[in-house]
């Protein structure tokens, strides 16, 4: 991420000059708003205080965008925010904090107010671009925003992301400044190891998971590799959310190799909730090929040779030609259409944690409509979402966090969807477009998008705010 859009996430000083004059502390900025549903105050009271609180809804969308390395004559501290050195004046710090503060829930305040704290940063260096400023964080949020005041422990996660790779997955990085929920973006790929795997069903195999004698059993066979999984994950406290997601879960090998995943995370946690992001299969397709682009261009201007299957062989033009054979020859012999392949691949997870467990988020929507979109999420998560908010950042393209903080994600997460892949490469899409579209409508019933494909369902789709409404497409027109 570049230092301006860095700057974009901290707040000016303008409103540290705001909350001085109106001298509010923590605890007035609740009171304020408890104060906004008062009745019986006199009107002339609820006027002034109307007022004040829309100056400060108003000017503080305004400071947000301000710069916030701004008076000389403050002090500066040194912050690592982000895995940035930065020197920020003290009120500067002070008054991103109060952004944050003043934007989460009421009950949340005095839990987060008493974390609130700049992100560790756990590697200076991250393997590539995906990662806050190059550098991995603890955990993804750069303030930590945690409402809980229990210890922090190890902790299998609640809720793992299983996938689809190039649907925004990244995107779960925001649940981190949730104040219920921490989740770190490195991705622990666990439960793509077969050795693990296959341990931990051999020892299911072995223990009546009936009995607790038994169960305790379990646990201390396993420990060995369940203590190197939590390894990977973050400190979370017992009350809160722990995500981590790895979208190999979702792709790679076969149905039984899907079932076996499934089967150990449960074992791991009998509990446990997933989640999938699906979305056009053409759009998702271009991203990965724009990334392997993205990539050797990278690698070549480091002088590196590129060599593996990240890296784009030839032109833009000769990869699209060569990937568009090789689906119509897959699709030709009768082989699942990796990029559409939704349903089929969730089917051995939602067959182990139940359908109740699984919640399919429409990535397309996390774009188009973010706030409806992120705020389903959320409500399967059980957690509150009225103070998780998102905004279009102009400048990057794409929502941004607006509450409880600004945050946006990093420059390698929002670039091929800013390119109409359908009107560049129409020559190719349009045969995706008929390729993908079996597999796509498979996802109609499995996912009870709807009962069946219609007039209704297709009213249903046409609204473009709607999940899955890229489906409309599919199901609804002759491609
Ligand atoms: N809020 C927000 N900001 C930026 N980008 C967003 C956002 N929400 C979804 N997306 C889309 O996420 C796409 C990347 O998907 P993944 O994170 O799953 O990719 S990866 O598999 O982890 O590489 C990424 O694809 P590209 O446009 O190709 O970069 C985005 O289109």
């Amino acid at each position: 991420m570049a230092e301006n859009d860095e700057n974009e996430n901290l707040l000016g000083n303008k409103k540290v000059t705001i909350i001085k004059k109106l001298n509010l502390e923590g605890k007035d900025i609740i009171s304020l708003r408890n104060l906004t549903g008062a009745t019986r105050k006199p009107a002339l009271i609820l006027l002034v205080l109307f007022i004040v609180i829309s100056l400060i809804q108003v000017n503080r969308d305004l400071f947000i965008r301000e710069n916030i390395f701004a008076s000389s004559a403050q002090p500066l501290i040194e912050v690592t925010y982000g895995g940035v050195k930065q020197n920020l004046s003290g009120e500067s710090l002070e008054s991103l904090k109060q952004y944050i503060l003043m934007n989460v829930a009421p009950e949340d305040f005095a839990g987060v107010k008493s974390n609130l704290e700049v992100t560790d940063v756990l590697r200076e260096k991250g393997r590539d671009a995906a990662y806050f400023n190059g550098s991995v964080l603890d955990h993804a949020c750069p303030m930590t925003i945690r409402s809980s005041t229990k210890k922090l422990v190890r902790k299998p996660p609640d809720v793992i992301g299983i996938g689809f790779a190039k649907c925004g997955t990244g995107s779960l990085d925001f649940l981190d400044c949730h104040p219920s929920i921490t989740f770190r973006t490195s991705e622990p790929k666990f439960f793509a190891e077969k050795t693990a795997v296959q341990f931990i069903n051999d020892a299911l195999e072995k223990f009546d998971m009936d009995k607790e004698s038994q169960k305790r059993g379990f646990r201390i066979e396993i420990k060995k590799y369940v203590d190197e999984y939590l390894e990977r994950m973050p400190l979370a406290t017992s009350d809160e959310i722990l995500i981590e997601k790895s979208p190999q879960y979702s792709g790679g090998g076969s149905n039984e190799v899907r079932l076996e995943r499934a089967k150990a995370m449960k074992a791991i946690n009998p509990n446990i909730k997933l989640i999938g992001i699906a979305c056009d299969p053409v759009k998702r397709a271009y991203s990965q090929l724009n990334m392997k682009e993205r990539r050797t261009e990278t690698l070549k201007e480091s002088g590196k040779p590129c060599r593996n299957k990240g890296c784009l062989l030839g032109t833009i033009e000769e990869a699209f030609e060569r990937f568009t054979d090789k689906q119509q020859s897959n699709f030709d012999a009768g082989l699942p259409m990796g990029f559409a392949d939704y349903a089929n691949q969730i089917k051995p997870f939602v067959d182990i944690v139940g359908a109740e467990n699984f919640h399919l988020v429409d990535g397309e929507n996390l774009v188009q409509n973010p706030n409806y979109e992120w705020g389903k999420l959320l409500d399967f998560l059980e957690v509150e979402k009225d103070h998780f908010k998102f905004y279009k950042d102009e400048e990057k393209g794409f929502p941004c966090l607006d509450k409880p903080i600004k945050h946006c994600l990093n420059t390698a997460k929002g670039t091929s969807r800013k390119t109409d892949v359908r009107k560049e490469y129409a020559n190719f899409t349009n045969i995706w477009d008929g390729l993908y579209k079996p597999t796509v409508l498979e996802m109609i019933n499995f996912f009870k998008i709807c009962d069946k494909i219609d007039e209704i369902c297709c009213e249903k789709l046409s609204d473009e705010n709607s999940s899955f409404s890229w489906i409309h497409r599919y199901a609804c027109t002759d491609i």
